[in-house]
């Protein structure tokens, strides 16, 4: 177990997964927690990453800070995807190594494998096939810090290992619709739908399938990661199911209280036709996920309510 006093950075703590982490790092007791904002930190600059590691001497890395969005969001902006996400990894774990960082975790996605992956998807999939196109550009730079944190154990011993999340959800989600993930901007689109008697428009098919978790799961994990696994291979986790969005869609309306018609916009894409990961090695090792889609809808639901400053009667 990592000592409760030893200096953790979260980079990205106030970003969904970040926060998810602090909290689970809080509750457990570590009180020495460094944290930076992107504007007291842009994490891109080289030189102010450099002195931040040279002041502040982590001894332990989450690395939750990247450039993170949607489907649309992804394939809007390939530039900003692929630089920043390369360059904020590049100089955080180029410091980590310089400045002795005992561990770091890095967050991946699992957009990483192949469009084509055989379902699920195992950890050994990686770089066996073309990406899917409308996240390729972030996938590449994900790869990209995978390899980097492997290269760095090889050449020089560092403790730096590679988590690969499935698609996540939770408080401190993105509800913004241009650049929000699926079920933020379900539970949203289905909110004013139901508040101004309109039908939401959803995207795509609803075919796809994906696989959701809760972010403190995630966070769970990250925390189990960081006691217990220190290797190369790259590690899934997941909730082990997936779910079809059109069935999403219908979870997320009865959550809402949402009784009307929804439409589809097939000028969207649908992306990558399925998305379960594989996760019996991060299972062998005794980690599992506590919270079910509808209890974690219903939360997260609840959570998006108290944002708007709503009352939380009529939300179980
Ligand atoms: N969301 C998901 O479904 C999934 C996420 N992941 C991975 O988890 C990680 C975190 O994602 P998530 O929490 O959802 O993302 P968010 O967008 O919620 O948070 C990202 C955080 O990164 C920080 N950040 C962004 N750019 C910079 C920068 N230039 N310098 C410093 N900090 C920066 C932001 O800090 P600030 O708030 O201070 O601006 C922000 O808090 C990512 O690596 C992502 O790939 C993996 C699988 C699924
Ligand atoms: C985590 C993961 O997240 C991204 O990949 P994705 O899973 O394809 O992303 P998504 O959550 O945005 O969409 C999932 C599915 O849902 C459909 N869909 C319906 N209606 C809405 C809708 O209103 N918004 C969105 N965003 N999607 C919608 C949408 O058309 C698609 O079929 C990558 O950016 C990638 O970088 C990554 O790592």
């Amino acid at each position: 177990m990592i000592d409760t006093h030893a200096r953790i950075y979260v980079a990205g703590h106030r970003g969904m997964v970040g926060s998810a982490i602090v909290r689970a790092l809080k509750a457990r007791g570590y009180d020495n927690l460094l944290l930076r904002t992107s504007k007291e930190l842009d994490l891109r600059d080289n030189r102010r990453v450099a002195e931040f590691f040279a002041e502040t001497k982590p001894d332990y890395v989450y690395l939750a800070a990247a450039k993170v969005g949607g489907i649309l969001a992804n394939s809007t902006f390939p530039a900003e995807f692929i630089y920043d996400n390369l360059a904020i990894q590049t100089n955080v774990i180029h410091h980590a190594y310089v400045h002795g960082v005992r561990k770091l975790l890095l967050l991946g996605s699992s957009c990483i494998y192949p469009r084509d992956s055989p379902q699920p998807m195992k950890e050994e999939y990686l770089l066996t096939g073309p990406l899917e196109p409308t996240n390729e550009w972030y996938a590449v730079a994900k790869i990209a810090g995978i390899k980097m944190c492997q290269a760095y154990r090889r050449q020089y011993g560092c403790d730096f290992i590679a988590a690969m999340p499935t698609n996540l959800y939770g408080p401190n989600d993105n509800f913004d619709l241009q650049t929000a993930h699926v079920l933020a901007a379900l539970l949203r689109r289905f909110h004013e739908a139901r508040e101004q008697g309109t039908a939401p428009t959803l995207w795509g098919t609803g075919a796809p399938r994906r696989e959701f978790l809760h972010v403190d799961d995630c966070a769970d994990a990250c925390l189990f990661l960081m006691d217990r696994y220190s290797d190369a291979m790259i590690m899934n986790v997941g909730a082990g199911q997936d779910i079809a969005i059109a069935e999403l869609a219908a979870q997320v309306a009865e959550v809402v209280g949402y009784r009307g018609d929804m439409q589809w916009d097939r000028a969207k894409p649908d992306g990558m036709p399925r998305k379960l990961m594989d996760s019996s090695r991060i299972a062998a090792l005794g980690w599992k996920p506590a919270t079910s889609l509808a209890d974690g809808l219903r939360r997260t639901y609840s959570w998006y309510r108290q944002q708007l400053g709503e009352s939380r009667s009529g939300v179980s």
